[in-house]
């Protein structure tokens, strides 16, 4: 959830512990449980959360939807955060601070394109469903966009892809009225490394905009299913905006389920229409190893790949991707199938050997790479389990599901050698909530400020925070004793 904190404008109702007025869906009262200290003027209106995520199949024959595109997919933990803060009303500047990508830039608002998105023809409501980008609005932004004209080619377009896409939303959804603020974000999630950093950033940053626009009236306690999923929803499609300017031709399975969060079953057969999302409330908790080949890639390059191939062998891809698309509806049946018990070897062993298949109809397609074939082999060698490429390959992760009776020695011996190799292993938490907010961006995260109420993160702190577990330990949605009080999440469905 979202949360005003500063009190200069009308977000906040005065006390810093309002929130705002909600277009359509009623106006919200919520009060903070605990009583506030006075705010510092560094504090920020509110912040955002989402989760990346881990495909276990699917990726790639998604974005063709095929029939029965079933994929399968579990949002882990760690969390991105984005942080806002608005600045004084006389200020009439919106800037971005992405840090992780070293991107600081500041527009003057009455300097944007207005003219252009406001046109009748052009302009986008909160609600709106939009399946591509407009090339007006694309040709629009193309003089804002060049953002560190001298810094390295590859830098340079990375930071023009993120303004890019910023100001496309920001444009999109708001008016040459908005008032000066600062976008600050803090990810821990490696970035291009298949785990959906791109996706959640999108989120992040359309679940922000949505709320300064006071179009979303909760998350809050006694919020009605039909109302969050709504919610979500509105969000969710901002957020597939947001990946289309960064990737081109997303099938929008990442922002769903960084949105959404949980296990889901995801499906889009028309883009003209909103994908069929099916949460798996029941998705065993398998045993997978998830590596990450510190190699980086770009999702946009891989899909454009695949596409590229498709073209040239068009009957040859299009039985592979069915193919893929068998192997992730064979799954899901298997693992929503009342036999399944994640603790015995059989049903192991048959989610395990459609991993196998999966990568190597991915890497038929050429979005394996040396790195993540490495790993494969490792495991092979080892025999202690399953493994696949995760996420657009070309790099980035894999995950391995393990045998349930792997020797401790023999993985040890896995770990030494892969991180003697330069791999990094993740811990993860799957299948948790989705997007997220503080609204205030008052935490209680184990120090003595819980007394009086929580602490307030101010830009500061979360700016000095060190690395990723310093902004986990600051701000992050689960502390060491489980979920932590200030956050909120839509809760879409109960089971
Ligand atoms: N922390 C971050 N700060 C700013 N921009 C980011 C950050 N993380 C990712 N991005 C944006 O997302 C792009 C990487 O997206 P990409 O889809 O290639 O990787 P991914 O989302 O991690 O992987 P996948 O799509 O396979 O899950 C970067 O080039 C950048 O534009
Ligand atoms: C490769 C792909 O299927 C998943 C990337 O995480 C692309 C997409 O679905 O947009």
């Amino acid at each position: 959830m979202v949360t005003g904190v500063n009190g200069t404008n009308g977000a906040s109702n005065g006390n810093g512990n309002g929130i705002p007025h909600v277009n359509g869906d009623g106006p919200l009262v919520h009060r903070m449980k605990a009583h506030r200290k006075q705010s510092s003027p560094m504090a920020p209106d509110f912040m955002v959360s989402a989760p990346g995520k881990v495909i276990v199949f699917g990726e790639h024959s998604v974005v063709y939807g095929k029939l029965p595109p079933r994929l399968l997919l579990l949002p882990p933990f760690p969390c991105d955060h984005i942080f806002t803060l608005r600045l004084s009303k006389s200020k009439r500047t919106v800037s971005l601070r992405f840090t992780d990508i070293d991107l600081v830039h500041t527009w003057n608002i009455d300097e944007l394109p207005w003219s252009t998105f406001q046109q009748p023809s052009k302009k986008k409501s909160y609600f709106s469903l939009v399946t591509e980008l407009d090339p007006d609005l694309v040709a629009a932004l193309e003089p804002h966009v060049d953002v560190s004209p001298d810094s390295p080619e590859d830098i340079r377009r990375v930071h023009r892809n993120g303004a890019f896409a910023f100001l496309y939303l920001f444009l999109s959804l708001g008016s040459p009225s908005f008032p000066g603020c600062l976008y600050t974000l803090r990810s821990t999630i490696p970035i291009g490394a298949g785990l959906g950093s791109s996706a959640s950033i999108a989120v992040c940053v359309s679940a922000a905009l949505l709320i300064q626009l006071r179009t979303l009236s909760g998350p809050h306690p006694d919020q009605p299913p039909e109302e969050a999923r709504l919610q979500i929803e509105r969000i969710n499609r901002w957020a597939f905006v947001y990946e289309m300017c960064i990737h081109g031709n997303p099938s929008g399975v990442d922002n769903t389920v960084a949105t959404q969060g949980k296990a889901v079953v995801f499906q889009r057969l028309d883009y003209a229409k909103p994908p069929a999302v099916k949460p798996l409330w029941d998705f065993p908790e398998l045993p997978l190893l998830l590596v990450d080949t510190r190699q980086p890639k770009s999702t946009a390059h891989e899909v454009a790949k695949v596409g590229g191939l498709r073209n040239t062998h068009p009957k040859l891809v299009g039985s592979i991707l069915d193919a893929m698309d068998k192997v992730a509806s064979s799954a899901a049946d298997l693992i929503t199938d009342e036999e399944f018990d994640e603790e015995e070897e059989e049903s192991l062993r048959k989610v395990g050997e459609l991993m196998t298949i999966n990568h190597g109809l991915l890497v038929s397609l050429g979005v394996s790479h040396p790195r993540l074939e490495r790993v494969r082999e490792l495991v092979d060698h080892e025999g202690i389990g399953w493994t696949k490429l995760t996420g657009a390959g070309g790099g980035g992760c894999s995950i391995t599901l393990l045998r349930p009776d792997v020797p401790r020695p023999k993985l040890a011996k896995l770990e030494e050698r892969l991180e003697k190799e330069n791999y990094a292993k993740f811990e993860t938490t799957l299948g948790g909530d989705g997007v997220g907010v503080l609204w205030p961006a008052i935490l209680k995260n184990g120090t003595e400020e819980d007394e009086e109420g929580g602490m307030e993160i101010d830009l500061e702190k979360f700016l000095n925070a060190e690395g990723t577990e310093g902004v986990e330990k600051l701000v992050g949605v689960h502390g060491d004793g489980g979920e932590r009080e200030g956050w909120k999440f839509w809760r879409v469905e109960s089971r």
